[in-house]
């Protein structure tokens, strides 16, 4: 994230920061993909964005996690020496749009077992996240803040956000 933060001419801590500072928290879940053997029935997880800030993934050798990316969806490969990063949506609103939340869906294994443990970096629920003030100086804010508990509520229920 501190990368991150540089990438938008701030300093090092400003996403840190804006996700919470010390109160973020991580989920971790543990995930199990049973084969299936008509993969036009079901994706193991739809297209969709993560609702958090930023989400550090480790699969197995199963292939299956797809990121969208120049207008189609390509498969994002195992390697056993690196952990996929996911820019999510908090991310996205912090920065004023700056960095997009990755689109991204899992396609299951006609055959093969598939696990992943992704580990998701989250505001606490009490935290508010917009666009972070020193990205709305010259620019307009592009989103709403949003206490995370409604944001969490509204993206789960699929409801209107902005
Ligand atoms: O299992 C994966 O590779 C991705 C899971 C995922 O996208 C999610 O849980 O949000
Ligand atoms: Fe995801």
């Amino acid at each position: 994230m501190g990368w991150l933060s540089e990438g938008l001419g701030l300093h090092r801590d400003a996403l840190k920061e804006g996700l919470g500072g010390e109160t973020v928290e991580y989920l971790m879940k543990i995930i199990f993909y049973p084969p299936c053997p008509k993969l036009e029935l079901l994706y193991g997880a739809p297209h969709h964005t993560d609702l958090n800030g930023i989400t550090f993934l480790i699969a197995d050798e199963v292939d299956g996690l797809q990121a969208y990316q120049d207008n189609k969806w390509v498969d994002v490969k195992y390697d056993d020496s690196s952990i996929v990063v996911i820019i999510a949506d908090q991310i996205k609103r912090m920065s004023n749009g700056r960095y997009k939340s990755g689109e991204h869906r899992v396609t299951m294994d006609t055959v093969r077992t598939r696990l992943s443990w992704p580990v998701f970096a989250e505001p606490n629920l009490d935290h508010v996240v917009g666009p972070l003030a020193e990205l709305v100086i010259d620019d307009a804010p592009k989103f709403k803040p949003y206490v995370y508990r409604e944001y969490k509520y509204l993206k789960m229920n699929k409801l209107p956000i902005d």
